[in-house]
């Protein structure tokens, strides 16, 4: 391995804590540590996002199960990842290497300035040669501000650290057709060069392995959505081989030019070939394509780092003039209606909705969310100035701070 990479390795709970005895896996840890370790030894820069707070948790205070109520559950996490973090801690201090916890909700990133200062502090870590071990912030975050699993959070990691690989390490080889624990014919997807094209044919909708495991297939490919979108390439392996990521990285890197074209599972075969002809262990790989057009920071942290807050129906002409190559403010004049309740620069989604013959709303056809945007006017306000000319905004509202209801630097869409 030449270049060196940006690479952020994700650890799913049921990867560090039996799911039975809820006992460390340590000497899976170790070998976790040593591949990071030799990782940074030849240059390249490495971010663990690592599960497992709660789980610790529990065994710490023998607790059989995960409590219902919202504060047991995160005095668990406070009390468990600290333990976690210890144990990073210790098995990295054997090969000298630092490392820092750095906890995050979705609260820390709602600012743009934040969400700058996040990934200049990890820049600045990965600058000094630290390892940062990200981890939700269970002990505070309440539904509202939860990333909800690891899986989203290790993809808003990676695109906030301009990251060029994700690994999604988890308890099984890789993506197959079906759930491999339940039906003993499901196939591995090896290689999915376009995942807005769809996956037909895999079923991801059962369930997750053991009892700390918490999303399942369906949040990777979430999260290798949300990646790929950013320019990261996405892998899902098997943690129990760490070392395998040198093998992966190195046949990514030989099969760049590589170009996948036809029916999705003949993809597979042939991939499954040439994996056992270069002895490369098996993985799915989520191709981020140079030819598309990925996420800027900005429109990254608009579509993955905010919550929403209700909803905008704009008309056909808005959505033209929003998404062409200069693109364009929204203007009240395209507002066909708005959902919910916000405050101004809270984030919404924007909806592609139909006008009826009088102007309003045709709710009888579907809307389509077509992206997100931060305005410039709260939802009462927006409501009022809906369909109207700029013009008017001062004398309906009595005063008028822009003529748009959102600037184009508050609009994202995602590159489709
Ligand atoms: N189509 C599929 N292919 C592969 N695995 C599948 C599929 N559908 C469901 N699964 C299940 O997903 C599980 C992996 O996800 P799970 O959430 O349990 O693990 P994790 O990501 O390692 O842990 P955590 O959720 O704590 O981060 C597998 O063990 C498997 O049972």
């Amino acid at each position: 391995m030449s270049k060196p990479y940006t690479i952020v390795i994700k650890l799913g709970s049921s990867s560090l804590v039996d799911a039975s005895t809820k006992e460390p896996k340590l000497s899976l840890m170790s070998l976790i540590v040593e591949t990071v370790v030799a990782l940074r030894r030849i240059g390249h820069r490495v971010i663990i996002v690592s599960s497992g707070g709660i789980a610790v948790g529990l065994k710490t205070l023998g607790l059989e199960k995960r409590p219902k109520r919202l504060p047991e559950i995160q005095a668990v996490a406070a009390v468990g990842q600290g333990r976690l973090i210890g144990r990073w801690d210790k098995l990295f201090s054997y090969f000298d290497q630092r490392i820092a916890q750095v906890l995050l909700t979705r609260n820390d990133i709602a600012e743009w300035s934040q969400y700058k200062n996040a990934r200049n502090t990890l820049q600045e870590l990965l600058n000094m040669g630290v390892i940062p071990v990200v981890n939700e912030n269970d002990t505070l975050a309440v539904s509202e501000i939860h990333f909800g699993d690891n899986d989203s959070l290790s993809a808003i990691t990676a695109a906030l650290t301009g990251a060029d690989y994700l690994f999604l390490l988890t308890d099984v080889d890789c993506l197959f057709t079906d759930n491999p624990r339940s039906n003993p014919d499901a196939k591995p997807i090896l290689v999915v060069p376009d995942l807005d094209q769809g996956l037909p044919g895999v079923s991801v909708a059962n369930g997750t392995g053991s009892d700390v495991g918490t999303g399942g297939m369906q949040t990777k490919l979430v999260a290798a959505e949300l990646a790929i979108n950013a320019g990261v390439h996405t892998i899902i392996m098997n943690s129990e081989s760490p070392s395998s990521i040198f093998k992966i990285v190195q046949y990514i890197q030989a099969t760049e030019d590589k170009t996948y074209e036809g029916d999705l599972m003949d993809l597979q075969l042939k991939e499954l070939k040439a994996l056992n002809e270069l002895g490369v262990p098996l993985h799915t790989k989520f191709i981020a394509s140079a030819d598309r057009h990925h996420l800027k920071n900005r429109e990254f942290w608009m579509l993955h780092g905010l919550v929403t807050k209700g909803s905008i129906i704009i008309d056909d002409g808005a959505y033209v003039a929003l998404t062409r190559k200069e693109k364009a403010g929204l203007l009240p004049a395209g507002v066909i209606d708005v959902e919910g309740s916000f405050q101004q620069l809270e984030c919404v989604d924007l909806k592609l909705g139909h006008r009826l013959p009088n102007g309003e709303w045709n709710k009888e056809l579907p809307t389509t969310t077509v992206g997100r945007a931060r305005c410039n006017y709260k939802s009462t306000e927006v409501s009022r100035i809906r369909g109207m000319k700029s013009d008017r905004i001062e004398e309906v509202l009595g005063y008028s701070d822009s003529e748009y209801v959102a600037h184009r630097h508050n609009l994202a869409f995602p590159p489709h």
